[in-house]
């Protein structure tokens, strides 16, 4: 049994960490860190754990956390971990941050984007990018694991195997991807009031979105090469949810063809077939973000466009569990030799 603290525990990725953990056979949750509501019991915050949880929330002191536990989570804004992190805290317990803080390589780009100063880029060569499927060994003897938000593990994921392959030409990606509201956490924010959000749907960060370089850093690891592509995120009406449909024109073969659905197909197996979390659909499937929510899974599905020379490839995943704490728990499994799926063996809701 190891012992767990989550900072941001009040957020909604800390919240579905709580779901997930009280789930999981080998860790007790010591630590419900909070900054609002210290010394108020977190079944109070979060009524779905009334007789569940008895603690009381804890402040957002991670020294004093770190000389208790074995993993902390820190389930909290951009900026927070990288103003905080020290030597001795990595020393004395595991990291699995799900903000951005350690995804980007590339201080530079970081500040970039985020448009703020990066407080602990020392720290960022050894952070290992915590896209389990991709990265399961290097996060296995990690410290720090930098656990990937959820557009950028729908959207690489989606992609992948056909960039690995050289099936596409990453340059002409263009990603369309929809969230629900709870991808926005729970702060109030005039754009994500009911009225502004219900019977509505609306682009937003375009050419501007945080996780363009995110999902081009991953991608040109893959392609072997620095790619760029157009992501436009947009929020929809709903709780959960992540639908990615992505556009790339296809690669030719030597004779002028295109790529057969037998070649895509035995691409995204050479992947995902062993994959517990990645299930690709049957011949002309389309995932839906319903047939994901509240599990771990990604569904991938795809269609060649003969007409265009394009495919059209669409992932499905929930923002709070695959794309957040899903996924978190998944890393903290590889951590610390858990059978990866521990906690994590749960029945999409339907309807
Ligand atoms: N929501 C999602 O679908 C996903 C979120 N993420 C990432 O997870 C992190 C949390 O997101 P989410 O749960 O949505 O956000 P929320 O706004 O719902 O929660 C934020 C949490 O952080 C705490 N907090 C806020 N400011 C500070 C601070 N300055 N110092 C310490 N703690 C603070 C809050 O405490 P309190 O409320 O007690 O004040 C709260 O517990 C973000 O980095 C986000 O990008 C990643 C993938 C998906
Ligand atoms: C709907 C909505 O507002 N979504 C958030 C993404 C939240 C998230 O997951 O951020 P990280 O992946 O970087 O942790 C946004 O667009 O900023």
């Amino acid at each position: 049994m190891i012992k767990a603290g989550i900072i941001g525990a009040t957020g909604y990725a800390g919240n579905e960490l709580v779901r997930l953990l009280m789930g999981h056979k080998e860790v007790e949750i010591k630590w419900y860190g909070s900054r609002s509501y210290i010394d108020q019991k977190y079944a109070e915050v979060y009524q779905n754990m009334f007789e569940i949880v008895d603690d009381v929330c804890m402040d957002d002191n991670m020294e004093a956390l770190a000389e208790q536990v074995d993993v902390i989570f820190t389930a909290t804004p951009q900026g927070f971990l990288a103003g905080v992190l020290n030597e001795g805290l990595l020393e004395k317990t595991k990291i699995i941050d799900l903000s951005a803080d350690f995804r980007i390589k590339d201080v530079a780009v970081y500040e970039k984007w985020y448009k703020i100063e990066h407080k602990s880029p020392q720290f960022i060569g050894e952070a290992v990018y915590g896209l389990c499927e991709v990265n399961r060994d290097k996060v296995k003897n990690a410290r720090l694991v930098a656990n990937p938000g959820c557009y950028t593990t729908c959207s690489i994921l989606t992609a992948y195997p056909l960039v690995k392959e050289g099936l596409i030409d990453p340059d002409t990606l263009i990603i369309d991807a929809k969230s629900g509201t709870s991808g926005a956490g729970r702060g109030a924010k005039l754009p994500n009031l009911f009225c502004e959000v219900n019977e509505n749907m609306k682009a937003y960060g375009v050419t501007s979105h945080r996780h363009t370089p995110e999902i081009e850093e991953q991608l040109g690891y893959a392609a072997g090469r620095p790619v760029v592509v157009n992501f436009t995120p947009h929020l929809v009406p709903m709780n959960r949810g992540i639908l990615a449909t992505e556009y790339a024109t296809l690669t030719k073969k030597a004779d002028g063809s295109l790529p057969s659905y037998e070649e895509i197909k035995a691409a995204y197996d050479k992947y995902y077939a062993k994959e517990k979390f990645v299930r690709v659909l049957p011949k002309d499937a389309c995932p839906e973000t319903k047939w994901v929510e509240g599990s771990n899974y990604v569904d991938i599905g795809f269609k060649i466009d003969e007409r265009t020379g394009r495919i059209v490839m669409m992932g499905a995943l929930d923002n709070l569990v695959k794309g957040a704490a899903g996924q978190a728990v998944q890393n903290m499994n590889l951590l610390f030799g858990f059978d990866e799926a521990e906690g994590l063996c749960l029945v999409p809701m339907f309807p």
